[in-house]
């Protein structure tokens, strides 16, 4: 099992996802940046980690949500979500290929990584 934090980054009332790009696991997959937990870090300085190497910007970490626990065909994931807010930084996509900007209601809309379904029902509904 892969132990990965991913961030629901509010901007200004928007909420940030970002699109993986063709060479990653999940391809053109939508998902809240964030990564797997590198040994003997904590959950927090993981995601402010992530965020900052994936994303150039520095975040709040606000309110822990759910972890889901996912088997996708060749792995399985425990995917622990964290809500948080933009603090500083121009926004630069480093490794994903695209991202929005929506509001909760437009989130679902979009073409979901399978284990983001839950935390994105938890998070419309908070
Ligand atoms: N960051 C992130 N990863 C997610 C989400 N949902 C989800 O299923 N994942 C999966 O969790 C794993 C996160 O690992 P990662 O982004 O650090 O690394 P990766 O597998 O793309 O890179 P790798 O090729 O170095 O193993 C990916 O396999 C990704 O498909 C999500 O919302 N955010």
């Amino acid at each position: 099992m892969i132990y990965v934090t991913c961030a629901i980054i509010n901007f200004d009332d928007k909420i940030l996802a970002v699109q993986r790009s063709e060479t990653m696991k999940l391809p053109f997959k939508w998902e809240f940046a964030g990564g797997k937990i590198e040994v003997g870090e904590s959950e927090i300085d993981c995601i402010k980690r992530e965020i900052f190497e994936e994303l150039n910007i520095q975040i709040e970490v606000k309110e822990r949500l759910t972890p889901v626990v996912h088997q996708y065909p060749n792995f399985k994931i425990k995917l622990i979500p964290y809500t948080a807010l933009y603090v500083s930084g121009d926004l630069k996509l480093r490794e994903h290929c695209d991202f929005v900007l929506a509001n909760k209601n437009e989130l679902i809309n979009l073409d979901w990584a399978e284990a983001d379904l839950p935390i994105l029902k938890e998070f419309v509904e908070l």
